[in-house]
């Protein structure tokens, strides 16, 4: 059984078809590229799969669970985390903040306990600080743990982005262009960040990327999109050969 299984997802936006019978099958492990043309509808597809809009059609399987049409907090909570085309950081926390925002999806304490500082309160904080300091070490951040986010350098915002969604303990992760602004330096340490964060946490990848060295470089297998509809899917390297896929990106 794939991991995630799409099929005939679609949704209209007025009088524009954005995505069309769109299907996407991927594998626990995979690390997987969705390409296509400015206006494609990625990103569309991916707040679709998120929760963002709720598609006219078609279904969407996490792990065997229909999540269809449930709300992003929800889809979350079934195993979907994403980073966005331009980075969402809670720019006035800190460093170590930033990943424990993602962490309180699964160490909680009441509002009272909060409030009235109980012993779980100082508990959970603990285990909370423990662990987002765990993730920060991965990324090679936990030396700025106590920066704001925002003073971070742009390459160093990306992986704390990542390590904030993966704190969610997801089952799929969803990059929406990860290398955008890059540097070649930053987009090639991004790449060696993305293979490592599948291989360690055996995570299950999907991302959203112009940049063709960084898709050839890490994707096993590509789904192209082009006005909304799947033009192609398949193992990249036969993919990027495709002339259909060619003229589209040429737009002839
Ligand atoms: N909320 C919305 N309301 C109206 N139209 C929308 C909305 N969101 C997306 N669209 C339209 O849907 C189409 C697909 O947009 P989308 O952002 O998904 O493309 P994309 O492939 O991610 O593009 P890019 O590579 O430029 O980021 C575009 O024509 C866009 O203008």
């Amino acid at each position: 059984m794939a991991l995630l299984e799409v099929k005939n997802l679609g949704i209209s936006f007025g009088g524009l078809r954005a995505v069309d019978d769109f299907h996407l099958e991927i594998e626990q492990g995979q690390l997987y590229g969705l390409i296509g043309p400015n206006g494609a509808g990625k990103t569309t597809v991916f707040n679709l799969l998120t929760g963002v809009y709720e598609p006219t059609d078609g279904y969407i399987m996490l792990d065997g669970e229909n999540i269809t049409g449930k709300k992003t907090i929800e889809i979350n909570k079934h195993g979907i985390a994403r980073t966005f085309q331009n980075i969402r950081l809670f720019n006035d926390l800190t460093v170590l903040d930033n990943v424990k925002v993602g962490l309180h999806n699964h160490h909680k304490y009441s509002t009272l306990t909060g409030i009235l500082r109980l012993p779980r309160y100082y508990k959970v904080e603990k285990e909370m600080n423990e662990r987002a300091m765990e993730l920060l070490k991965v990324f090679d951040l936990d030396k700025e743990a106590d920066y704001k986010a925002s003073n971070l350098p742009y390459g160093k915002q990306r992986k704390l982005e990542i390590a904030r969604a993966l704190a969610t303990d997801p089952k799929l992760l969803l990059l929406d262009e990860p290398a955008a602004g890059m540097n070649p330096n930053e987009t090639l340490e991004l790449m060696k960040t993305i293979r490592f964060v599948r291989d360690e946490f055996h995570m299950t990848i999907l991302l959203i990327e112009h940049d063709m060295k960084l898709v050839s470089g890490i994707c096993e297998k590509l789904t192209v999109l082009n006005f909304g509809q799947v033009l192609t899917e398949g193992p990249t390297a036969e993919v990027l050969k495709d002339p259909k896929v060619i003229t589209a990106y040429l737009g002839e």
